[in-house]
C-alpha cells in the first residue's frame, strides 16, 4: 500500500517505519523543516531503541521517505495517518488544532479518496469533525470523491515501541464505513499473528477506549502511590503489599509500582483532557481528580523528603540521577525530574545531574540562566561524575545500571550517605548494611514524606 504519515513524533516515526519494514511505501510529512532534514540525513531525532536502524534501513530501501510537502506526497495514497501532537491546553483540554490544520490541509489537497486515520489521541467526536471539516474543503473543491475519516488509537509505549507496535496487545480499530474496516484489516493482519485481538468497533468508542486505557493505567499508578503514602505512616513496606496484591490474576503486577510520580507526554495531559470533557457535560470526575492530586503530591515528595533529611537546601550540592520520565527514552515531558530540579534551583541548591541520553533536552529546555551560573551541572557518560561532594543521591527514573550501582565507589564520593530512592530500586535493608541512609517511597516508617505533604494538600 502507499501510506502517507503526518507527523513524525514518536507514534508518526514508530508506525510509519513498521508499516515500511512490512514492505509498504511510506511516506514521512511534517512541516518541522528541521526535522525532516535530519531525518534524511539518518539523524533520528528521538531515542527510541531499535528505531535508528529501521528508519535507516527503511529509508536506504526506499520504502520510507520524509518530506515537508503534504500535497505532492497524496498523489495515488491508499492510506493517510494523521498521528500529530495533542498537547494539553491551559485550561486542561486537548489542544486539537494540529489535527483541524492537517484535516483542512487533506480537504485542500487528496487528489482522490482514501482512507483517513486519526491516530492522534482525540476527544470522543472528532473524527466526525474532521470528516467534517476535510468534507467542506472538498466540497469547495466540488470534487466528486468523499472521504471517510477511522479512529486507529496507538498504545504504544515509549522505550519499548517498536516491540509495542509490531506485537500489539491489541488493535482498536474505530471505524464508520467498511472500506476503511477493510483497508484496515489487511494493513494490520501481519502484525496480528501472535495475537487475535482486533477489534473493530464505532469511532467514539476507539476515542474513548484510548483515553479511558491511559486513565485506567494511571489510576493504577496513583492508587499505589496514595497506598505507598500510607505504607509510610504504618510502617509497612509497599514493596510487599505490591507482591501481595499483584500475585492475584485479577489484580496482575503490571503498573503497580509506587514511585515519584506519572510524568511523561500522555498520561498527565490525556487525564486531565479526560476531567476537562466530564466538566464540559457537567458532570464531576471524583476519581480522575484524585488521581491527578496524588500525582502533584507524588511529584512534589522528592523535594520534601530531601528537606526532611538535609534541613535547608541552600548551597547545597545535590547530585540527580536520571532526567527522562522514565527509562528507554530522551523525553522530559512532564519528567518528576524537572519537579525536582526547579524546586531545587530555587531552594537555592546546586545540582549535579546525570541521564545518559536526556541532557541535551533538559539543557534545551530549563532557562541557559541555570547552566551558565553552574547551578546545575549536566553529565550524560558516567553516572559517578555526578557525586562528588553531594550531600545527597536522588534517583528519579530507573535506568537499568542504576539498579546495581557500584556502592562503595558512591560512599567514597557522596559527602553524606542519604539515598532518595524514588524508584524503590534499592533494598533497604542492604542500603542500611552498606551504611546509607535509605529513603525509598513508601519502605516503612524510615521513608516518611508523604504523609506530612498529604495531610497539608
Ligand atoms: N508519545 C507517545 O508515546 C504516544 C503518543 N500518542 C499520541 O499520539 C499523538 C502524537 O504524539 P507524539 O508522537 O508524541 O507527537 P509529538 O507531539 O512529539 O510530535 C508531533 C509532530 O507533528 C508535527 N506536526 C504538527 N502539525 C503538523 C502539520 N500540520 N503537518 C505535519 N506535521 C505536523 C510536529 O512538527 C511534530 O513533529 C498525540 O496525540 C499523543 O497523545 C499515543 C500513543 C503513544
Ligand atoms: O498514550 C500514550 O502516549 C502512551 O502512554 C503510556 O506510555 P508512556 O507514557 O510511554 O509510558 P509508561 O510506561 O506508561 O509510563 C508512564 C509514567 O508512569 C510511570 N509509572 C509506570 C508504571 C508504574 O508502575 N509506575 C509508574 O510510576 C512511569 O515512570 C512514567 O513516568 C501508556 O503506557 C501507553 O500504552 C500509551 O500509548
Amino acid at each position: 500500500m502507499r501510506i502517507v504519515v503526518i507527523g513524525t513524533g514518536y507514534v508518526g516515526l514508530v508506525s510509519a517505519s513498521c508499516f515500511a519494514e512490512m514492505g509498504h511505501h511510506v511516506i514521512c510529512v511534517d512541516t518541522n523543516a528541521e526535522r525532516i532534514a535530519q531525518l534524511r540525513q539518518g539523524h533520528i531525532p528521538i531515542h527510541e531503541p531499535g528505531l535508528d536502524a529501521m528508519v535507516r534501513n527503511n529509508h536506504q530501501q526506499s520504502r520510507l521517505h520524509f518530506t515537508t510537502e503534504l500535497r505532492p506526497a497524496l498523489a495515488n495514497v491508499d492510506v493517510c495517518f494523521i498521528a500529530v501532537g495533542t498537547p494539553s491546553s491551559a485550561d486542561g483540554a486537548a489542544d486539537t488544532r494540529q489535527v483541524f490544520m492537517v484535516a483542512e490541509d487533506l480537504g485542500r489537497y487528496l487528489p482522490a479518496a482514501c482512507v483517513v486515520v486519526n491516530k492522534s489521541t482525540v476527544p470522543v467526536g472528532t473524527a466526525e469533525r474532521v470528516e467534517r471539516a476535510i468534507g467542506e474543503q472538498l466540497q469547495q473543491r466540488q470534487v466528486s470523491f468523499t472521504v471517510s475519516v477511522a479512529s486507529n488509537p496507538e498504545f504504544l509505549r515509549e522505550g519499548c515501541a517498536i516491540e509495542d507496535f509490531m506485537r500489539p496487545d491489541r488493535i482498536i480499530i474505530g471505524t464508520a464505513d467498511t472500506r476503511s474496516t477493510q483497508v484496515l484489516q489487511t494493513l494490520y493482519a501481519p502484525f496480528l499473528r501472535k495475537n487475535p485481538r482486533l477489534l473493530v468497533m464505532g469511532r467514539r468508542e476507539a476515542e474513548m477506549s484510548k483515553y479511558a486505557a491511559n486513565a485506567m493505567l494511571a489510576t493504577r499508578i496513583s492508587f499505589m502511590n496514595e497506598m505507598a503514602c500510607l505504607s509510610e505512616s504504618l510502617g509497612v513496606d509497599i514493596e510487599s503489599v505490591r507482591l501481595g496484591i499483584g500475585s492475584d490474576s485479577r489484580i496482575g503486577y503490571d503498573f503497580l509500582y509506587a514511585g515519584c510520580g506519572y510524568g511523561g507526554s500522555c498520561f498527565p495531559k490525556d487525564v486531565r483532557a479526560l476531567i476537562h470533557t466530564a466538566q464540559r457535560h457537567g458532570l464531576p470526575s471524583h476519581i480522575l481528580q484524585a488521581v491527578e492530586e496524588r500525582n502533584t503530591i507524588q511529584k512534589a515528595g522528592l523535594f520534601v523528603k530531601l528537606k526532611q533529611h538535609l534541613g535547608t537546601l541552600e548551597g547545597r550540592r545535590i547530585a540527580l540521577w536520571g532526567l527522562a520520565f522514565k527509562p528507554g527514552t530522551d523525553d522530559i515531558r512532564e519528567a518528576p525530574a524537572l519537579q525536582l530540579l526547579e524546586s531545587l534551583i530555587q531552594a537555592g541548591a546546586q545540582v549535579h545531574a546525570y541521564d545518559p541520553v536526556a541532557c541535551d533536552n533538559v539543557a534545551h529546555t530549563v532557562p541557559t540562566q541555570w547552566i551558565d551560573s553552574a547551578q546545575l551541572t549536566l553529565y550524560a557518560s558516567d553516572p559517578y561524575q555526578a557525586l562528588e561532594g553531594a550531600q545527597a543521591l536522588v534517583v528519579a527514573t530507573e535506568w537499568k545500571p542504576f539498579r546495581q550501582p557500584d556502592w562503595k565507589r558512591i560512599a567514597t564520593l557522596l559527602q553524606t550517605p542519604l539515598v532518595i530512592d524514588g524508584r524503590n530500586i534499592y533494598d533497604p535493608q542492604t542500603m542500611r548494611e552498606n551504611g546509607f541512609t535509605h529513603v525509598g517511597i513508601g519502605r516503612g516508617m524510615q521513608s516518611t514524606g508523604y504523609a506530612a505533604l498529604s495531610r497539608a494538600a
